[in-house]
């Protein structure tokens, strides 16, 4: 018998701790031991509560913050700075407002295709903002874009890298439903062309289980680590309106929200001393999860 070769690792985050310094001193640790290999070409998103630390793994995966101990390795090689070989998109885009969404992706290509010449340059940078439904609109600057718009130019930027991975730290946060669900699919069909290793943080749990391959459920912190990973079994490509009618879907979906439900400091309390916090129904929703009313009295 022949066995089946195993996917190669792309991500390897080892026993990764972080601590912050707390302003009365000391320090607090924020993420403990967290471990999690992603296999090359895998969509995997990151879910958990706010403030248990999943923007701080995904900074440090992409190099732009110091873990405490434990590291990170890409590609087989240990990495502790951030470089053109991972696309970071964040809920903003940065985009540079003097410059245009072709010249924002531009500055990317020009780093990373230095030895092609300026035309097939150009090229690269059309290509990806075409991908991404720009065609029209790439010359324009960023105020004369929608937020969906910008988002987009994020996107064609960190794909235009052609990088190992990409990291995404709730990339459609600020959208409105619609614009959302299209930029998801536009995200969907770039990965499935491209194949490029994912790993992204999302609040959303229909989004969490619509586009990944495995979701990995945070602990809350202080010191939160890997709690659960849930593996989506749906076949790709994916269609929304299908998978809402498969009845896994529904299973899937209490799985998780059953996690965060158990694991969350955010639920109401029989504890007559419970406060909970004011941002308490805002945190429900932005999770999908009921919210009681009326709320408990803080
Ligand atoms: N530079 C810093 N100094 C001190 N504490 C920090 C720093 N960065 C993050 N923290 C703390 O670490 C915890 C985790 O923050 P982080 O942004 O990683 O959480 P998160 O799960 O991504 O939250 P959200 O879902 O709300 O974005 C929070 O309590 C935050 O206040």
């Amino acid at each position: 018998m022949i066995a089946s070769a195993q996917p190669k690792t792309m991500l390897e985050i080892s026993h990764l701790w972080k601590a912050f310094p707390t302003p009365k001193g000391g320090e607090i640790t924020i993420v403990k031991d967290f471990s999690l290999k992603l296999a090359e070409g895998e969509f995997a998103t990151l879910i958990g509560h706010s403030g248990c630390g999943k923007s701080t793994v995904l900074s440090i995966v992409a190099g732009l913050a110091n873990s405490t101990k434990g590291g990170i390795i890409l590609a087989g090689r240990e990495t502790d700075e951030p470089g053109p070989d991972r696309g970071v998109v964040f809920q903003a885009p940065c985009l540079l407002p003097w410059l245009t969404a072709f010249e924002n992706v531009m500055i990317g290509v020009n780093q990373v295709y230095f030895t092609a010449s300026k035309h097939e340059r150009k090229q690269v940078a059309e290509y990806y903002l075409s991908v991404v439904g720009l065609g029209e609109a790439m010359h324009k600057y960023p105020a004369e874009l929608s937020q969906g718009m910008r988002q987009r130019v994020g996107i064609a930027r960190a794909f235009a890298l052609q990088p190992k991975m990409l990291l995404l730290d709730e990339p459609f946060g600020m959208l409105d439903a619609l614009t959302r669900f299209e930029l998801q699919q536009v995200l969907l069909e770039l990965w499935r062309k491209f194949r490029i290793t994912t790993l992204m943080v999302t609040h959303d749990v229909d989004e969490a289980i619509f586009l990944s391959d495995r979701v990995v459920m945070m602990s809350d912190g202080p010191e939160a680590e890997v709690g659960d990973i849930l593996r989506i079994p749906f076949e790709r490509p994916r269609d929304r309106k299908v998978i809402m009618e498969d009845p896994r879907y529904y299973d899937l979906r209490e799985h998780l929200i059953t996690f965060l439900n158990d694991r969350s400091h955010l639920r109401p309390s029989k504890d007559p001393e419970f406060k909970p916090s004011p941002d308490m129904a805002e945190e429900l929703r932005a999770h999908r999860l009921p919210v009681p009313t009326p709320l408990p009295a803080a």
